[in-house]
């Protein structure tokens, strides 16, 4: 049973069959993604902010990422597994996006890389391409340039800014990547990208007409609760659940609930019985000394 390829998501986009993504962090997650069926897991660096409580994405690492992404595949033998390239890791120079990447792949068995990032990055993602390394585009509000973009809003609200969005969409196409993420992005804009690019578009924020659709794992199970975003739907409320268990398990602890006989092992009644005139003795003499 060999990973999920580009190649099969562009085949579903064909088809028709919407593609959906979760992010994933660790393994125990990555199992669950897999055992539910999703065919796209990104070990996002949102890590950062959901797995660390840091305020943006920008300190995630390299190393972070790698250290992730072997958790994830592990658990998620089938899914094709996107890891993102961070912050600064792509934009110094093609030699220094190729180093990165590729060790990126080598040393974790992802099946491709993330890039934020339009026509200025275009030169990037033909040369990693050719270099083996599958990669998938991320445009709209786009987390490593939180700072020059003025936080999280939703991109493309005039003309040109949408008509530079649809240029910067086919650019990475033409540049040869599978797939490009759509964050925040009007609707009708997400819709025309769709229509227009022969790879998949998978949307966060960019309404139901992209070819898939992804989401933050921590937001969609209701285990990030420092903020929610618009475009999040909670199916689960996990943190509060697992609040209420934890103090449950205080109170057990505190009344002596737990541990209880099944969760311990005792001795044969007969060695018991040994051992209590042994420490009744000892013990004894350890009051009297
Ligand atoms: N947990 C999480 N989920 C994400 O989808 C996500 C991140 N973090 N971090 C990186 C970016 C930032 N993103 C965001 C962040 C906030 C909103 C948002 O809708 N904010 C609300 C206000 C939320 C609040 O402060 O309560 C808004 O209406 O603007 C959208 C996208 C998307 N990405
Ligand atoms: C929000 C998704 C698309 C992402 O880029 C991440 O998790 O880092």
């Amino acid at each position: 049973m060999h990973p999920i390829t580009p190649s099969r998501l562009a085949a579903m986009k064909d088809k028709g069959e919407r593609i959906a993504a979760l992010t994933a962090y660790d393994y125990t997650a990555a199992q669950m993604c897999e055992a539910a069926g999703i065919p796209v897991i990104l070990v996002g660096d949102t890590l950062g902010m959901v797995v660390r409580g840091e305020a943006s994405t920008l300190a995630v690492t390299l190393d972070d990422v790698i250290y992730h992404s072997r958790m994830v595949r592990r658990g998620a033998p089938h899914a094709l597994v996107i890891a993102d390239l961070p912050f600064m890791t792509y934009r110094i120079s093609v030699e220094d996006a190729l180093r990165n990447a590729g060790r990126l792949m080598q040393t974790t068995g992802v099946g491709g890389v993330k890039l934020e990032g339009g026509s200025e990055i275009t030169e990037t993602v033909a040369r990693l391409v050719q270099a083996g390394i599958p990669v998938c585009g991320h445009l709209g509000y786009t987390p490593q340039s939180t700072h020059t973009l003025g936080g999280a809003r939703v991109q493309g609200r005039n003309l040109d800014a949408a008509v530079q969005l649809i240029g910067d969409a086919k650019a990475l196409e033409a540049a040869g990547a599978f797939a490009v993420v759509l964050e925040l992005v009007p609707t009708e804009i997400a819709a025309a990208i769709s229509r227009q690019l022969d790879i998949p578009t998978i949307g966060i924020g960019a309404g139901p007409d992209c070819d898939g659709e992804i989401q933050v794992f921590h937001d969609l199970f209701g285990l990030f609760t420092d903020f929610q975003p618009r475009h999040t739907r909670r199916y689960l409320n996990v943190a509060e659940d697992i609040t209420g268990a934890a103090r449950q398990f205080k109170a057990d602890v505190a009344d002596r609930r737990f541990p209880g006989d099944e969760q311990s092992s005792a001795l044969k009644p007969e060695l018991s019985a040994r051992l209590s005139e042994y420490l009744g003795q000892t013990e004894s003499l350890a009051v009297e000394g």
